[in-house]
């Protein structure tokens, strides 16, 4: 069974039709990466349930989730504007993944804390995201992720902001966070390092399409199809 499955997925905007076959194992992190306008994030956004699919199937963990709403599947999201209230701390921040409206039960103040540990932020709860650098506040939208306790996990471009050792470090993180909790991970990168640097597999969008997907290695080996050459040119120039 796998943890991400989606079979002749199709969703249109305006004259762009996609149409996404694409299968994720349990426990695996995959890249997506391709040309602005490829479909990356209407990928992510069709997972999550923030768009709905014309036809097809979105299977995760086996459940077809087409008709769910994004909180009753088995996701949650990161993305590249972090989504935190500047008005609240970084703990009330994290917060808001557990209860929108802030009315914490017993024990979980004890799981923010815990994740704000996980993250690299311990004792940084009290500050207000302007407080704190950016990769600190991307630190805290994961944590945010965390505390939902969510078997799947998706990252829209979250660390496009940050510089290439930063970037590399939060993959570190991400990838020892997928290890330790048995995390699934698809991340959109514009960044063919960032694919190199952390994703077990890697694919490759045009025009709305999978149109190809391959061990990481074997994904930047020699020969590329044209259009993957000419992507890696236009971005790695
Ligand atoms: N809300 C929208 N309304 C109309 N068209 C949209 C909307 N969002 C995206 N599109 C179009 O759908 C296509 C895919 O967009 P999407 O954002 O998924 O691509 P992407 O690969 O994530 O691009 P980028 O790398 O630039 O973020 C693009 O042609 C885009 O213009």
């Amino acid at each position: 069974m796998f943890a991400v499955e989606l079979s002749a997925v199709t969703f249109r905007y305006e004259a762009l039709l996609m149409r996404f076959d694409l299968a994720v194992e349990a426990g695996e992190s995959l890249a997506i990466i391709g040309p602005s306008g490829a479909g990356k994030s209407t990928l992510l956004n069709l997972i999550a349930g923030f768009e709905a699919p014309l036809s097809g199937s979105i299977r995760l963990s086996g459940v077809d989730v087409v008709g769910l709403p994004p909180a009753r599947r088995p996701v949650t999201m990161v993305f590249q504007d972090h989504n935190l209230f500047a008005h609240l701390s970084i703990f009330d921040n994290v917060a808001l993944g557990i209860d929108p409206s802030l009315r914490l039960k017993n024990g979980d103040g004890a799981r923010v804390d815990a994740a704000l540990a996980e993250v690299g932020l311990a004792g940084f709860g009290q500050r207000k995201p302007e407080q704190v650098s950016g990769g600190e506040r991307q630190r805290a939208a994961l944590a945010r992720a965390l505390v939902r306790n969510r078997p799947l996990l998706l990252l829209d471009e979250p660390f496009a902001a940050l510089g290439p050792k930063l970037r590399r470090e939060m993959l570190d993180l991400v990838n020892a966070l997928r290890r330790a909790r048995g995390l699934t991970v698809l991340f959109v990168s514009h960044q063919p390092e960032d694919a190199r640097h952390g994703a077990d597999r890697v694919a490759f969008l045009q025009a709305g399409e999978v149109q190809r997907v391959a061990p990481t290695s074997e994904f930047f080996a020699e020969p590329r199809s044209a259009e993957i050459a000419a992507y890696l040119g236009e971005t790695e120039g």
